[in-house]
């Protein structure tokens, strides 16, 4: 269990319900009486020798409530590993195995769901003859109408992961199906599944308690729908015997609310990604909100001693201590192999950073020309939002991809004006796009267009123009043209350096092609192994690298002239 499940007060009261409430059934039955001895005081409220009173027939209340919530809870765990087999069946193999299969496997399910479960329940059991109708069968008849609805859910999921990158190398790789299906898909399903599972056996209690108040639960059983239905035709309610029904019916709330209490934790224990120590961080930020660096005149943006880790098993440091400074209107490359932490740098300045990253200690202060200092990791969400596009924009490598396919580029780029100078004039939102669109050199004729009619630069530049609409101070881009062709490149580059020269923004330009940043920018920050080693002007970098790492970085870089460097062939970092 990690660290997050143990302290999460939601987990916490679920799993002492469910442990106490599954003490009760476990080890009460070995406990109590027969549940079925009768005897001369019925109705006995409370109290000395019977502790929750007797039935009208004068049977042992808590007894019963023993061997009932043992029958409630056989029969929720019964139908939750049928109900999660059956929809895995249906939903994970046919999505995996695709063809008939699926066809066939998905018409079930679809069939399954149009035909409403409950009145379904009440007819396939009142077949069952009373005498017949134990645990099993009602398991049985639960399970069969209620697997559907996961099973569409997990079909959806497996064919969303049978496509990704490491599926397809397992299937290059010639791995069987089912080890494909149990090693590289199942793992990822397990929340979905566990879920499920808790959700499955909420509802089997809660539907067997409503069938057998019907009369047609396990009557042959014990359970705690059983208990109701005797003390409901014992008159119970109406003789004032609270003790007959009020125990089981409070049993089963309590079985429905601990069970729903575990499954909102379930994500975050069997997540790897969600697997956070409770530990928070605010203390931390709030002792260091007080040394927001007191940046150099032309500074915008001050990182000081920023520390990122990827929370987990095997906890990650990407981002080792960094301090560094982003002058007004400069082109700050940072340059270093895949992996020594650039990513995450970017993310967490822009506090785009997601769980299992954390940022653990440092500050990022921003410069406003007005000449206020913004604490950005300390900023309040809605301030957040404000601040990332008209202070600080981001342009991301799949950027263009990011563009909604059924809305036109003009009404994609009116909404961040919308949203955030919302006085603007309906014509004056649309000259601020078509300028925007002039800025990036894409004619303002497109803004009609929908994202699929243009090309991949185009779209990456319309990417662009979106983060300036607002005039940002500070952009940060992550590998924005590598998606794109040399030439397309090239030139999306040159509209940088023009833009970044017409509007005086900085930029903070990241990528691993380190002949590149020496073209375009002003300085350049090299990282490795999430620290960064030497920071100096491009033409330092090029002519007196003084970190061994930037000189074999430097040499790992095919040359017109000369042959490949050494870096790459001993593949080293250090
Ligand atoms: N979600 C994650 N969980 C755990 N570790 C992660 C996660 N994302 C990144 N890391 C680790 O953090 C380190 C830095 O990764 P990051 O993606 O920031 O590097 P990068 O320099 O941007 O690489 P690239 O150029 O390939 O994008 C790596 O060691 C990586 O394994």
């Amino acid at each position: 269990m990690t660290a997050i499940s143990r302290r999460d007060p939601k987990f916490v009261i679920g799993l002492i319900l469910i442990g106490v409430i599954a003490a009760i059934g476990v080890v009460g039955p070995l406990l109590a009486g027969d549940p079925d001895a009768i005897n001369d005081m019925g109705l006995t409220p409370p109290g000395g020798e019977h502790l929750l009173g007797t039935t009208q027939t004068g049977q042992d209340v808590l007894s019963q409530i023993t061997y009932a919530t043992r029958g409630s809870l056989v029969i929720g765990a019964l139908v939750g590993v049928m109900a999660t087999l059956l929809s895995a069946l249906f939903g994970i193999v046919g999505a995996y195995a695709g063809g008939l299969v699926d066809e066939a496997f998905s018409l079930l399910s679809n069939v399954m769901l149009v035909i409403p479960g409950l009145p379904l329940v009440i007819v396939i059991s009142a077949f069952v003859p009373a005498e017949q109708r134990g645990w099993w069968t009602i398991a049985l008849v639960l399970a069969i109408t209620s697997w559907a609805g996961s099973a569409r859910v997990l079909r959806a999921q497996t064919l969303s992961l049978r496509n990704r990158e490491y599926v397809l190398a397992a299937r290059v790789a010639k791995e069987r199906p089912w080890r494909i299906i149990g090693v590289e898909i199942l793992p990822n399903l397990l929340p979905l599944l566990a879920s499920q599972f808790v959700f499955a056996v909420i509802a089997a209690i809660l539907s067997e308690a409503g069938l057998s108040f019907l009369g047609l639960g396990a009557s042959n059983s014990a359970t705690l729908g059983t208990m109701l239905y005797y003390a409901q035709n014992g008159f119970a309610l109406q003789l004032g015997a609270w003790w007959w029904f009020a125990p089981p019916g409070i049993i089963i709330a309590l079985l429905g609310c601990g069970l729903a209490l575990i499954n909102f934790s379930i994500d975050e224990i069997i997540n790897p990604k969600l697997r956070i120590p409770a530990a928070r961080l605010a203390d931390t930020r709030r002792q260091e909100a007080g040394r927001v660096d007191q940046a150099a005149d032309d500074a915008v943006l001050t990182v000081a001693n920023l520390s990122v880790t990827y929370r987990g098993e095997r906890p990650v440091q990407a981002v080792k201590d960094i301090s560094l400074t982003v002058r007004r209107g400069e082109i700050l490359g940072l340059a270093g192999e895949s992996g020594s932490g650039k990513t995450t740098l970017a993310y967490a300045i822009s506090r785009l950073h997601r769980p299992p990253a954390e940022i653990t200690s440092g500050t990022v202060a921003f410069h406003d020309r007005a000449g206020t200092a913004v604490d950005v990791l300390a900023l309040p969400p809605h301030e957040l939002r404000t601040f990332r596009w008209a202070k600080l924009s981001m342009v991301f490598q799949g950027a263009m991809d990011s563009l909604n396919p059924v809305m036109t580029v003009g009404a994609q780029l009116e909404d961040v004006l919308t949203t955030h100078l919302p006085r603007l004039s309906a014509a004056e939102r649309r000259a601020r796009c078509a300028t925007a669109l002039e800025l990036v050199r894409v004619d303002p004729r497109w803004l009609r267009s929908y994202p699929h009619e243009l090309s991949g630069g185009m779209r990456q530049r319309v990417m662009i123009g979106m983060a300036l609409l607002l005039e940002p101070q500070i952009m940060i881009m992550d590998e924005p043209t590598s998606a794109l062709d040399v030439v397309v490149q090239r030139g999306i580059l040159k509209e940088i350096l023009r833009l970044r020269d017409e509007l005086g923004f900085a930029v903070v330009f990241i990528t691993h092609d380190l002949p590149l940043l020496l073209e375009v920018s002003d300085r350049i920050a090299i990282m490795l192994h999430g620290e960064i080693v030497e920071c100096a002007s491009a033409e330092e970098i090029h002519k007196q690298p003084r970190h061994p790492y930037t000189r074999r970085l430097l040499g790992s870089f095919p040359s017109l002239t000369g042959d490949r460097g050494a870096f790459v062939r001993s593949g080293g970092a250090r």
